[in-house]
């Protein structure tokens, strides 16, 4: 049976980059996970085994390392523009090319005297710890002519203790959950939102201070709604980076919902009561997973529905 090639890529995964930038005595870090996918005229690679049109995935880990060095790392989303224009714009047979980064955060430890910036131990200048929060996410897509650049998040926990409801659903002969008045709602936020930023005309974003701002309206958004459901509580989060950021277009969510059930403390004659501060058993699976996009009216939708393998 004749068969035909279809959609390849190929590049270096998972590049850990670490690069430190000396201001003084005072260091900065940028600590990344950079991934390389290119894809164009590779059908001989993998047909003939002529490798004239294979750029060696050793070659695409050095450039994320030369790079780093030469140019440095203002943002994930920044050096991952830069490594996709040199990969489509000097390799011909090179069209596309897909860069994926995750960034870990470090903050400076505090001195003792609990301030990090007027200090007499100089420690503070070049000492860290690595922030336990969310994982910062990119992916760059250039094709030689149109960016898409789609950011993102993963593993920030969040919890409201209460305003949280959860009543009035369904019921058929396999319902058994209770309503629920004020229970608790807590989520490990996994997100990608999309840049309308396409071409090097258009003016680019500050991709540190976005980062910043849709993480803000986020947790504000999931504190400030009172939730009668999780799906309600995504939209609200959805819509109010969508209203508030203007770069971004399109938003995806991926919530597990960490149950909390009461646990029954009546066999030892105690009232297990959520208005006087209840115990709860923190379920870890099975989950509810509440997923869904938020976009700006009129746009088309681009993020992928599973963001697990993204
Ligand atoms: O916020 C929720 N949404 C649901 O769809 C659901 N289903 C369920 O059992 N609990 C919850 N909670």
């Amino acid at each position: 049976m004749p068969t035909i090639l279809g959609q390849n890529q190929y590049g270096k995964a998972e590049n850990r980059v670490v690069k430190i930038t000396r201001d003084g005595d005072t260091h900065h870090i940028k600590d990344l996970n950079v991934s390389v996918a290119l894809s164009g005229d590779l059908e001989e690679v993998h047909l003939s085994g002529s490798n004239a049109n294979c750029l060696p995935t050793d070659t695409t880990k050095n450039t994320v390392y030369a790079f780093a060095k030469e140019y440095g790392i203002e943002s994930a989303e920044q050096f991952g523009i830069h490594l996709a224009r040199h990969f489509v714009s000097s390799q011909e047979p090179i069209k596309r090319a897909r860069i994926r980064i995750e960034e870990y955060a470090w903050e400076r430890i505090e001195t003792s005297d609990g301030n990090s910036r007027f200090i007499g131990a100089d420690e503070v200048k070049h000492s860290f710890v690595r922030k336990g929060q969310e994982v910062r996410l990119t992916e760059i897509t250039y094709d030689g002519e149109n960016w898409q650049v789609i950011s993102g998040l993963k593993d920030l926990i969040v919890m409201n203790s209460t305003n949280s409801e959860f009543w009035g659903y369904i019921k058929d002969q396999y319902t058994t959950l209770k309503e629920a008045y004020d229970r608790i709602l807590a989520t490990q936020v996994a997100s990608r939102w999309r840049f309308n930023w396409t071409s090097d005309e258009q003016r680019m974003p500050n991709w540190e201070r976005s980062y910043e701002q849709v993480k803000k309206h986020m947790l504000q958004a999931f504190a400030e709604t009172y939730s009668l459901s999780l799906q309600q509580t995504l939209y609200q989060m959805g819509s109010r980076i969508i209203n508030n950021r203007s770069e971004v277009d399109e938003i995806r969510f991926s919530l597990p919902n960490k149950h909390h059930f009461l646990v029954d403390l009546e066999p030892f004659g105690l009232k297990n009561d959520t208005a006087e501060g209840a115990v709860y058993y923190a379920a870890d699976r099975p989950y509810g997973l509440i997923e869904a996009t938020v976009l700006r009216d009129g746009v088309e939708a681009r993020i992928p529905m599973d963001l697990t393998n993204l």
